[in-house]
């Protein structure tokens, strides 16, 4: 089995979600959204470390009921998700597999951990969790629509899996050149990096906006 570290960006304000604090400590039954995901990592067996990145002001973290898990690390973040993921990957060494996961997607199964850790990958390639569009997708420009052929439309997740050394290249590249990157597979790319899309599925949906919240606690409330 590949033995994996897993950062976990949690450094950001949230502000699409609007709460009194930032959305990885918003709670579903009892427990923050950042120990939801924690738990999903440190209970998997191919998981080595788990980095999570916070904001340099960050009084909650600590507060974690993993706090002293022996796998779990913390580090502070930067101004970007990417400087946050960046930030993780310079506090590891060597060319081991990295992953990376939002705080904020809670939901990931471990049999979708599974599936991404078992991909084979070259030292230039990465892998990622992707959702193939299921609607129509249409594309507004100028007032005009156009229909899109869907078939070729997956919308990213995370985690993303890379080799260490690969994905500190291509991330402190993009960040330097002033690219606007999303997530780490954006940056593999703009090195010519081939990316494995592994299906994933629509539970693992990254919590933005309140309807979000309100969707993960259903899902939670149902599990229990
Ligand atoms: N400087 C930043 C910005 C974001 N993140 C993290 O990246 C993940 C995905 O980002 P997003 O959903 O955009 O979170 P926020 O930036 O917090 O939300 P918003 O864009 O609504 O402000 C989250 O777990 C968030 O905490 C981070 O670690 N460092
Ligand atoms: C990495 C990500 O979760 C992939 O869907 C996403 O790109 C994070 O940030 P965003 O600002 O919500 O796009």
């Amino acid at each position: 089995m590949n033995l994996v570290d897993v950062i976990i960006p949690a450094a950001g304000v949230g502000s699409r979600m609007n709460a009194e604090v930032a959305k990885q400590y918003l709670s579903i039954n009892s427990v923050t959204v950042l120990d939801h995901t924690l738990n999903i990592f440190l209970e998997h067996p191919a998981i080595k470390r788990v980095l999570v990145g916070i904001s340099a002001k960050d009084e909650l973290a600590r507060k974690s009921r993993y706090v002293n898990h022996p796998k779990l690390q913390f580090f502070v973040g930067g101004n970007e998700r990417a400087d946050t993921v960046l930030a993780g990957l310079a506090s590891l060494s060597g060319d081991d597999l990295v992953m990376v996961h939002d705080a904020a997607r809670p939901l990931l199964s471990s049999v979708l951990l599974d599936s991404l850790v078992a991909t084979p990958l070259a030292k230039n390639e990465g892998a990622i969790l992707a959702l193939p569009a299921r609607d129509t997708v249409r594309k507004l420009e100028a007032g005009r629509t156009q229909t899109i052929d869907r078939s070729q439309i997956w919308l990213a997740q995370t985690p993303q899996m890379f080799h260490r050394g690969f994905l500190y290249n291509a991330l402190s590249s993009a960040i330097d050149s002033g690219e606007a990157i999303t997530d780490e597979a954006s940056a593999a790319e703009l090195m010519g990096g081939a990316i494995h899309m592994v299906e994933s599925s629509p539970i693992n949906f990254k919590i933005t906006t309140p309807s979000d919240l309100v969707m993960a606690r259903a899902l939670f409330s149902q599990r229990s």
